[in-house]
């Protein structure tokens, strides 16, 4: 089956020919869990089949990414680092019909998805320019003893993905722990599982059989995951109830984590700053073109009462850029929310603000053009007169609705900021840099933007305080953290026969 692209260019892109279970450097039915109908967001038909793994599929993964592990632990960093890089430049070339699945898949504009594929290709070159980092150090010892630490690749390791940006997570997050020279597992998300078996197509002749497995499914492959014997680490982009289940269930075995979890992020609107700039901002940073569904949207928008009238104006009229659109279509600003499921969820939300006295800017709706008719879809959504005991105010919606609250007291503006269980972003528009700088200091949250928002700068540590995770992502930190440190302690005395 081919997926088309309207407009701009005449890129198609295939569904995976191969709909098994990537592992052991081949193709294989799953041992027991047959096939999952995948739903196509921008029409609500189906779009295909992915194959769904189970525990019986990851004994056999596990088994063969173990011998695959031996290899290319052995593997001289440098010459991981031209693997990965090849990696990268594969990815480039295949980025048209990887946007285009992505797309159809998960309901994103194809235009963010092209993007996604860049973002994964650049996260392969920046870890294989990091393999000489995995270094130890040195212990002064005196003369008759040299005491060194070396950093050892855990093993098989595996990482466990969201739906929101499919490609560039099943792809990007296999790079660091590749890197540290260990054998990867990724489980996608079970809603766009196919550009990820695609991603098998395409790279996985390029690695030595067993080092990359992809397996499809649902919660089961990933609880079999998690609590597998030989699996060495757990990376999981995902809900902070699967956050917990996940750690609880590592716990059992010790077994380190990596969690990258949601987000109720606010963005902190000074008085001083030029409305027209915080209003941009503020629409920029709900990434309506992925319906909001983005852990780092700054879904709460605090605006200093000086400027709020001017800037919930200008917020409607900057949310007039975004338009529902077919994903697959490039000229697109604005896709569909992943599943029914969530698309009730999101109108949920809308329906409770509306009860809880919320003031409706704009949006709210589902869109009624025809050629989106079966597709989940609703317009950009903005409430204004939030106030903090709202259900919108402080749980994760992950679907395009921004709040916006008045604030006068900086005090009180701070303790609502961080008056939710999340922590991941925060965004402060202000020109005073003292101020800034304060607030900074005080949200309660991992990665804050001033005068800016939404970006990720490769390098820069990534990740959340409180419920929204443990470690940090897209840095060295990603890297070492896919890691061990061995200390070595030789001594120099003559050990010897004395014959
Ligand atoms: N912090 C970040 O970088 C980041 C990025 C993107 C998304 N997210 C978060 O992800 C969530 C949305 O994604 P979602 O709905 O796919 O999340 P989810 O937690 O429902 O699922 C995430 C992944 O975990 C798997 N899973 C579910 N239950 C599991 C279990 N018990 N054991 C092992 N694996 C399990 C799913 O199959 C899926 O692959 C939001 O909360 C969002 O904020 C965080
Ligand atoms: O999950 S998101 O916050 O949308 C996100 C966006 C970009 C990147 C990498 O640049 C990671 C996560």
């Amino acid at each position: 089956m081919t997926i088309e692209s309207k407009a701009l260019g005449p890129q198609t892109a295939a569904i995976p020919q191969n709909d098994g279970l990537f592992y052991a450097g081949g193709w294989h039915a799953p041992v027991a869990g047959g096939y999952l109908e995948i739903t196509e967001p921008g029409s609500g038909r189906r779009l295909g089949r992915a194959p769904v793994a189970t525990s019986a599929d990851a004994d056999l993964a596990v088994a063969a990414a173990k011998k695959g592990f031996a290899v290319w632990r052995d593997t001289p960093p440098l010459e991981r680092a031209r693997v990965l890089k090849g990696i990268a430049a594969k990815l480039r070339l295949h980025a048209d019909e990887l946007a285009l699945l992505d797309a159809a898949d998960c309901g994103n504009p194809v235009k963010e998805m092209a993007a996604d594929v860049m973002v994964a290709a650049a996260l392969f070159e920046f870890f294989a320019g990091l393999v000489t980092e995995l270094k130890g150090a040195s212990i002064p010892m005196g003369p008759n003893a040299v005491n060194f630490s070396v950093r050892e690749p855990l093993g098989v390791v595996a990482r466990i993905v969201a739906f929101n940006h499919p490609f560039m997570f099943a792809a990007g997050k296999m790079a660091a722990p590749l890197a540290a020279g260990n054998a990867i597992i990724i489980k996608p998300p079970e809603q766009a599982p196919l550009s990820a078996l695609r991603l098998a197509e395409i790279i996985g002749g390029m690695l030595p059989p067993g080092v990359l497995s992809i397996l499809p499914g649902g919660r089961e492959i990933g609880t079999a995951l998690v609590a597998h014997k030989d699996v060495a680490m757990i990376g999981l982009v995902g809900s902070v109830p699967t956050g917990r289940a996940v750690m609880k269930l590592a716990a059992e075995r010790l077994k380190p984590v990596l969690l990258e979890l949601g987000g109720k992020n606010a963005l902190i609107a000074y008085p001083d700053v030029d409305p027209g700039e915080v209003a941009a901002g503020i629409v920029a940073g709900m990434n309506f073109t992925w319906c909001g569904q983005s852990c780092g949207s700054t879904s709460r928008a605090f605006v200093h009462a000086d400027i709020y009238d001017e800037v919930v104006a200008l917020v409607k009229q900057q949310c007039a850029q975004y338009v529902p659109g077919l994903p697959t279509d490039y000229a697109t600003s604005m896709g569909a929310i992943i599943s029914r499921e969530q698309h009730e969820k999101v109108l949920g939300f809308i329906a409770s603000a509306k009860a809880e006295g919320a003031t409706l800017v704009c949006g709210g709706k589902v869109p009624d053009a025809p050629e989106l008719a079966g597709g989940f879809y609703v317009e950009p959504t903005v409430f204004a007169d939030v106030k903090q005991n709202m259900r919108i105010a402080s749980e994760e919606i992950f679907g395009p609705v921004l709040s916006i609250l008045k604030w006068s007291d900086e005090g009180s503006m701070m303790d609502e900021v961080n008056g939710v269980d999340y922590g991941l972003t925060c965004a402060i528009w202000t020109n005073d840099l003292e101020k800034a700088h304060r607030s900074a200091q005080r949200v309660q949250a991992g990665f804050v933007w001033i005068n800016e928002v939404g970006k990720h700068f490769l390098g820069a540590p990534f990740g959340g305080v409180k419920q929204s995770g443990i470690g940090r992502e897209e840095c060295l930190a990603e890297l070492l953290a896919f890691t061990s440190e061995k200390n070595i302690h030789i001594s120099l005395r003559r050990v010897a026969r004395k014959s």
